[in-house]
Order: C-alpha cells, then sequence, then structure tokens
C-alpha cells in the first residue's frame, strides 16, 4: 500500500500557499502579454485530443510545485498501487481494476496471485456473441420476431455510464435497434418507457452490480409483471432478460437464466463500471466493434497516464490545476461545458464520477481533513449554458474553473452551425480569461453610470479540450483521463476515493419508514419535521 501522507504537511503545500499569496494578485492577461509562447508552453496533444491549460492562474513555478506536491503525496506509488492491483479500496478491501478491464494489451493483471485477464476477456467474448445474435436476427423473442428495443434497467454507476455514452455516440447506432435506460424508481420512468417498446421484440438489461438496490429491482419487477401481461411466458424470461451483475445467487433468484448473466467483478467500482458487462447496453446500441474502440481510447489513455512524467501526463495536469484552485482559491466547484450536444449528459456522468470519488471528508488515516476535497460538479452543454448561468462564471462573485469541450468535426455539419457553435466555444475562454476594462468599456461610449455594470474581471480560469471528432475512440480516452484525475486528486487529499459509505444512510432510513407508510395510524417516531412531512402525506392521499 502506498504511504499516507497529509498533503497539508508537506514543504509543497507551505510553498504553495506562499505562491498562491502572489498568484492571486496576477492576471492571465499579464502572463499571455508576457509569454507569446504561453499556449506551446501549457498545451499537450494526446490522440486526437488537444488539452490546452494556458488559460489558467499558472506559471512554470506553479506547476512545478504542484508536481512537487504530488511526488511529496507519493502519487508514483499510489499510480503503481492501482495498476499492480493492490487493495488499495481498503475499507471494502478491494483491488480497483477498471483499467483491467481495457486491457487491450492483454499483458497479465495479477490479482492475489491470479491473472484477470482470462475471465475479463471470456466476459468480453459473451458480449461479442450477444451482439452478433442480436444484431443477425438469430436471437429471437417468444413470438418468433427479432429483438429491436434494449431496455437498461439500473441506476447511477449502473445508468449514467451507458447513457452518457450511448448519447454522446448516437451517430454509431446500430440500424434497427431502439435503447431506453430506466432508473428512477419513480414508477413514471418505467411506465413511460413501457408505453415505447413491444414485449416480444424486447430485451431488458437489469444491470446491477449487487443486484439489490432498491430502484433496480423494483424495476425490473414491474417490467417482469408488464412482460407477463403482454403475452410472455415465464419460460419466455429467458429470451428477454439478462442481468448484468456481480450476485449470481441473486441473479438465480430472480430466475433470469445464468447463461444470460454477464458477470462482473468486486474490483470494478460501479462508477466505473461503463468498460465492464455494464457496457452491454452501450455495445448492443453502437455495436461492438465501437464499443471495442471506446475500449482502445481509454486504454491508451491509461498508458500515458501509468506511463508519462508529471509533466506532460494530462490527467495529473487536470487534477493540480483543479486542486489549485479548489485548495489554494477556495474554489468549491468546477464546470464541465461540452460543446456537443451529444455529450448532454457528460457532466452529470462525472458527476458522479467525481463527487462519489472525492465527496469525502475523513482522510486514510480515519482522521477528518481540514483543507478541501472533492468539487462539486456541474454543467450542462454549450451554448444553452451561455443563456442560462455563464452571466455568474463571468461577472458573479465565485471562482468557478470551466473544463470546455469541443469537437472540431461536427457529425451534422449542417450550414454554418458548426463554425457558430465553435466561435462560442473560442470565445466563450478568451472573454473569461481577458474579460473587459473599464476602459475599453468607456472606448465603446457607455454612459458613465453603466460602466462598472459592464466591466469584466475576466482572469477566470478555463481548460480547453479540442477534439478532433467525437468517436468511439476519442470519447473513451477523454473519459479515462477525467477517470485518473479523479484518481490523482484523491491520492493527494489522502482520502479513499473508491467507496461510497455516504449513500448509505439515506437509503437505511427509507428501509425504516417505508412500512410506516402504509395504514392511517399517525406516525411519532421521528423528528417533528419527518413526522409532520410523513403524516401530511397520509392525509393528502
Ligand atoms: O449497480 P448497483 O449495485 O445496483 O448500484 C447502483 C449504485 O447505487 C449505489 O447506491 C452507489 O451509490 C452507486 O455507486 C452505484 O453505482
Amino acid at each position: 500500500m502506498f504511504p499516507s501522507v497529509q498533503p497539508t504537511a508537506t514543504k509543497a503545500w507551505q510553498q504553495l500557499q506562499a505562491h498562491a499569496a502572489d498568484m492571486q494578485k496576477t492576471h492571465m492577461r499579464q502572463l499571455f502579454a508576457e509569454d507569446p509562447q504561453r499556449f506551446s508552453a501549457f498545451s499537450l496533444q494526446f490522440e486526437d485530443i488537444l488539452f490546452d491549460y494556458s488559460k489558467n492562474i499558472l506559471t512554470p513555478r506553479t506547476l512545478q510545485l504542484l508536481q512537487e506536491l504530488a511526488r511529496e503525496c507519493k502519487l508514483d506509488e499510489a499510480v503503481k498501487a492501482m495498476f499492480g492491483a493492490e487493495k488499495i479500496n481498503a475499507t471494502e478491501n478491494r483491488a480497483v481494476l477498471h483499467t483491467a478491464l481495457r486491457n487491450r494489451s492483454n499483458q497479465p493483471v495479477l490479482l492475489d496471485g491470479k491473472d484477470v485477464m482470462p475471465e475479463v476477456n471470456a466476459v468480453l467474448q459473451q458480449m461479442e456473441d450477444c451482439c452478433k445474435r442480436i444484431h443477425s436476427g438469430a436471437w429471437k423473442g417468444f413470438s418468433g420476431k427479432r429483438i429491436r428495443y434494449i431496455v437498461n434497467i439500473g441506476i447511477g454507476g449502473s445508468d449514467l455510464g451507458p447513457v452518457m455514452v450511448t448519447e454522446a455516440l448516437r451517430p454509431y447506432w446500430v440500424e434497427g435497434i431502439q435503447t431506453y435506460f430506466v432508473s428512477n424508481v419513480d414508477g413514471t420512468h418505467i411506465a413511460e418507457t413501457l408505453k415505447k417498446v413491444k414485449a416480444d421484440e424486447t430485451l431488458f438489461l437489469i444491470a446491477s452490480k449487487t443486484f439489490t438496490t432498491q430502484e433496480t429491482m423494483t424495476n425490473a419487477h414491474s417490467a417482469r409483471t408488464w412482460f407477463l401481461s403482454q403475452g410472455g411466458s415465464e419460460k419466455d424470461i429467458a429470451l428477454h432478460f439478462a442481468a448484468l451483475s456481480t450476485n449470481e445467487k441473486a441473479v438465480k433468484e430472480f430466475g433470469i437464466d445464468t447463461k444470460n448473466m454477464f458477470a462482473f467483478w468486486d474490483w470494478v467500482g460501479g462508477r466505473y463500471s461503463l468498460w465492464s458487462a455494464i457496457g452491454l447496453s452501450i455495445a448492443l446500441t453502437i455495436g461492438f466493434d465501437h464499443f471495442s474502440a471506446l475500449l482502445a481510447g481509454a486504454h491508451a489513455t491509461d498508458q500515458h497516464f501509468r506511463d508519462t512524467p508529471f509533466e506532460r501526463n494530462i490527467p495529473v495536469i487536470m487534477a493540480l490545476t483543479g486542486l489549485w484552485y479548489g485548495n489554494f482559491f477556495g474554489a468549491d466547484s468546477e464546470a464541465i461545458l461540452p460543446y456537443d450536444q451529444y455529450m448532454h449528459r457528460f457532466a452529470a456522468y462525472f458527476q458522479q464520477g467525481n463527487m462519489e470519488s472525492n465527496g469525502k471528508y475523513v482522510d486514510r488515516t480515519g482522521e477528518a481533513v481540514a483543507y478541501q476535497t472533492g468539487p462539486i460538479v456541474w454543467g450542462e452543454p454549450g451554448t444553452n449554458g451561455q443563456h442560462a448561468f455563464y452571466q455568474l462564471i463571468h461577472q458573479g462573485t465565485k471562482m468557478i474553473p470551466c473544463d470546455f469541450i469541443a469537437p472540431a468535426i461536427s457529425h451534422n455539419p449542417l450550414s454554418d452551425h458548426h463554425p457558430k457553435l465553435l466561435s462560442n466555444f473560442f470565445a466563450q475562454t478568451e472573454a473569461l480569461m481577458n474579460g473587459k476594462t473599464a476602459e475599453e468599456v468607456r472606448a465603446e461610449g457607455t454612459p458613465e453610470e453603466l460602466v462598472p455594470y459592464k466591466v469584466f474581471t475576466g482572469n477566470r480560469p478555463t481548460n480547453s479540450f479540442l477534439l478532433k471528432q467525437v468517436t468511439p475512440r476519442s470519447l473513451g480516452a477523454l473519459i479515462a483521463l477525467y477517470e485518473h484525475k479523479i484518481f490523482v486528486q484523491g491520492a493527494i487529499w489522502n482520502i479513499y476515493s473508491f467507496d461510497q459509505w455516504g449513500v448509505e444512510l439515506g437509503k437505511q432510513l427509507a428501509n425504516k419508514i417505508l412500512p410506516e407508510l402504509s395504514g392511517n395510524s399517525a406516525v411519532t417516531s421521528h423528528d417533528s419535521s419527518t413526522n409532520g412531512l410523513i403524516n401530511a402525506y397520509k392525509s393528502m392521499r
């Protein structure tokens, strides 16, 4: 296990504090004016992705100190521990091996002395066979018709990744396949979805690592009841239900034929599981070859992350710049702003990826931390966000570091839409960096009383990711960059990034409240607010 280092006790942290005091007085406009080579000094090309981090409030000295912090916190050992299958998810005594799921090199990955790759490859083979049978029409439903509808029932990590990727890769959808996702326990979600599909042409994928999640099991049972009401018989369930899970026993108990079970393992975290059997909805939607390309893109990033010195390592730089603002400028959120409509769930996906991983206040020694950890992550696609919340990013009182993401080539090159979209992408980071001075506002002939309102301070940090095109490979690479960013930050903050105990309390209390909701007797077992709300609900229904 890599050593536990308190980041604030390092020499680099002290130096960064002193340096931050200077940098808080520095304007990026000045940094750009001083160095005409700033873009080439602070940008990196990886595959088809250009990463520009020059519009950040940093100098070579800042980066050097941040990298020193990473070294003092033993980031190199943490990386080795993860790739080396050490049980770095110590509170659950598990390794963290989502990188093995996309290990296209097939180099052995030894966990407790046993290579996991044969099992990984066997499940990929099973997924490929399933895709072939569905896409060729060989897999037939109970009426003899081919499968046309895929309904993935899952939540959290068993939903968000597949939703995000299938949406981002819509141009690659296999003809004749329509995929839907049901996650919310709100009956509306499954009811509205079932209106769109036909039982004899639908394959339900019950996606749950644990196969015990309340929302997923409730939706799965409702799907089964509906299926049986639509002409399907008990024996037809084998043709229309598959399970993506680590829990074979619970899958059997639900009544799903284990030959329709696609396995994964406890060393795959839910929010890192789109590369596993949980990705079957992706493979069925975009085709197995495209799913393989997604894995290959992520694998390329894994190699970049594992083997590149910190100075040129994109996830390390993403992590360090984020940490710089969170810990030394007091920023508490980050926006992810894709200028690509297909990527409209990208921010939502990394809301779970980041906030469930690094939303922790207890460090690896069991002590409460005295510094900020994971940021609030949010965002919407540009340009919609510009007409909604960018006002606050430009002129609000909070610093919100933003990631701008855009493809150079659109999948829908309709008249001049794409140049217009990209002109906004370029303009926004320029405006956020430069701002507009009072002199510039006056020079436009603005009446003096309006000048203060039209001034933009600028100096608001952004990263830009310019992709050639959103393809399975580039998307896979991009997702993995963000995954490793989260890992690096968690390692430096000395927290456990791969558990999620914080989601348990609400679940426990909901289980306690559920039986109290039946009947009409007044509930008195909670605080007065909770009692009051429950009793008001009982009187309203
Ligand atoms: O895949 P499942 O076991 O159904 O879990 C689904 C989700 O629920 C949990 O509460 C966790 O917060 C998530 O990390 C997980 O992805």
